[in-house]
């Protein structure tokens, strides 16, 4: 997976370099390369905005050193589409995040200010993608978000037992209850189930949990998604004890 991001903030990349991406980076299971507008400045100041024609509060990015980056990136990577990050785009779920680690790479454009020129969108963006509705201040942490989703779907990257934790996590169920030593914390117990060693009934209980999570937590994820006979008396079991 080659990632291409266009960005006035290299630097901020610096965080993909961390944990399981950065090892995914390191075993050359995914690349990134970073080009900067700034770098494709002519004049002293090496300005990278301008006004927007029409007036109005803020600043547009500059036309010509944002297309000189896109158009080398896309020239390293020819067959990489480019996705501008926007508040205006589809948006970003688990789904997409698989489709996307089918891919070989993807250039990803992370806008500053008000944005780009439309002209630039219009001549040279493939897909616009939004990790949310709220405003960020720019493009580049909505870009390491998709990176992340995606480098983790790539073969190999998680360990089996992750990759295993990873899609029961995504089995469209919220996840369940985690606990870790020590087994009691001023006054509160891990559920006994966890510590009897007997994995058939950890098992249930934690479809149990994740079922009911699900329902109390996000009940459109459970109109989304088919529950077995078990499942389906388990969510039950949980219901009743829950209205008590
Ligand atoms: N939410 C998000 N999911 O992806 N990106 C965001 C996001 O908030 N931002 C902040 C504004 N940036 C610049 C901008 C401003 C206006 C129109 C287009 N681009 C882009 C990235």
């Amino acid at each position: 997976m080659r990632f291409d991001v266009v960005t006035l903030f290299p630097e901020m990349f610096e965080a993909a370099r961390l944990g399981v991406t950065g090892k995914a980076l390191d075993t050359g299971k995914a690349s990134l390369k970073l080009w900067n507008p700034r770098d494709y400045t002519d004049d002293t100041h090496r300005t990278v905005d301008d006004r927007p024609y029409g007036g109005g509060p803020g600043m547009v990015m500059m036309v010509e050193p944002l297309k000189a980056a896109l158009q080398e990136a896309k020239a390293a990577a020819p067959g990489s589409r480019v996705i501008y990050l926007t508040p205006q785009g589809q948006r970003f779920d688990q789904m997409a995040a698989r489709e996307m680690a089918a891919r070989d790479g993807m250039i990803l454009l992370a806008g500053r200010y008000e944005g780009i020129d439309e002209r630039l969108v219009d001549c040279c963006v493939d897909e616009e993608w939004s990790i949310g509705d709220y405003v960020l201040s720019g493009g580049e942490l909505a870009a390491m978000v998709i990176m992340d989703a995606v480098t983790r779907l790539l073969p190999g990257v998680l360990g089996h037992e992750d990759s295993a934790q990873q899609d029961s996590y995504m089995n469209g169920l919220l996840d369940f209850p985690q606990y870790t030593r020590p087994d009691a914390l001023e006054g509160r117990e891990v559920p006994d189930v966890l510590l009897s060693g007997n994995h058939a009934a950890i098992g249930k209980w934690r479809l149990k949990q994740a079922l009911g999570r699900t329902w109390l937590r996000r009940p459109d994820l459970l109109e989304q998604r088919e529950l077995s006979e078990e499942e389906q008396r388990l969510l039950e079991e949980f219901i009743r004890t829950h209205q008590g």
